[in-house]
């Protein structure tokens, strides 16, 4: 494992060449929250870099609900009983397994690993533009119907989950990289995926960090750029 911090935001790294697995420690004054939770085999490494902050884990946000980004939550239940898991109330229906759709979304059924039947059960269900913690939630659905970002409101930190990829080259989520297609495969549905990048875009992070793949320091232009990679693509796609 290894870590980059920027400010109170610390990206922990996991398998970096063959499959990365990212995510995130964001600590306040008297504890941390964890940003997804990778798979259960990296459980144990998270566990230790939460315990060299000093700190208690608060609570862990999850971007969405695919198994690659939830998997040592049960793990770090165990062992900080107080920690509140927090997921958004659409991708919560994913999370125990219910993959219907709701009347105002595109019908096309959730795409990528998810669980068969609720793994844990929530704590918390959060919405658009709620205040958690040292983080906003942003709604950024595409990659999953419920898929949300967090923006850390004091560096300007967005931890954008899988609504954009940099492993294999920055992409929206649904725009295939070949060096690392798995994110695209996964994606539920590409239009809305590039409206929520718009959005994102529309942030001006200072820096991007992603669930796959390094981070991007002042990314507004390679974010703009991969937005119109994204449409053309899509534009030749549906003719
Ligand atoms: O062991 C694994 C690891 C990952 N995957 C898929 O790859 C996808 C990568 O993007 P994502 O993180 O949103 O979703 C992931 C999963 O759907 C998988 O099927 N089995």
């Amino acid at each position: 494992m290894s870590k980059t911090t920027w400010g109170c935001v610390t990206q922990l790294i996991f398998m970096p060449k063959f499959f990365p697995l990212n995510c995130y420690l964001v600590e306040e004054a008297d504890g941390v929250t964890l940003i997804d939770a990778c798979m259960p085999f990296v459980a144990k490494k998270i566990h230790a870099a939460i315990e060299e902050t000093g700190k208690p884990l608060k609570r862990i946000l999850l971007t969405h609900a695919h198994e690659d980004h939830i998997g040592a939550v049960p793990y770090l239940k165990s062992k900080f009983p107080g920690a509140q898991v927090g997921i958004s109330r659409r991708d919560s229906l994913l999370l125990k397994g219910d993959r219907s759709l709701l009347p105002h979304e595109a019908q096309r059924a959730p795409r990528g690993s998810l669980p068969k039947q609720a793994p844990f059960e929530p704590d918390f269900l959060f919405e658009d533009q709620e205040r958690i913690g040292p983080l906003l939630a942003i709604a950024s659905p595409g990659h999953t119907p419920g898929h949300f970002c967090f923006l850390e409101t004091a560096s300007n930190a967005l931890i954008a989950g899988d609504a954009f990829q940099t492993k294999g080259g920055l992409a929206v989520s649904g725009h295939l990289r070949w060096r690392f297609p798995f994110p695209a495969l996964a994606t539920w549905h590409v239009p809305t995926a590039l409206e929520s990048a718009e959005k994102l875009l529309r942030l001006q992070p200072n820096v991007l960090a992603v669930g796959h793949g390094p981070a991007l320091i002042q990314p507004a232009m390679p974010m703009s750029l991969a937005i119109e990679e994204a449409r053309r693509g899509h534009r030749r796609r549906i003719g």
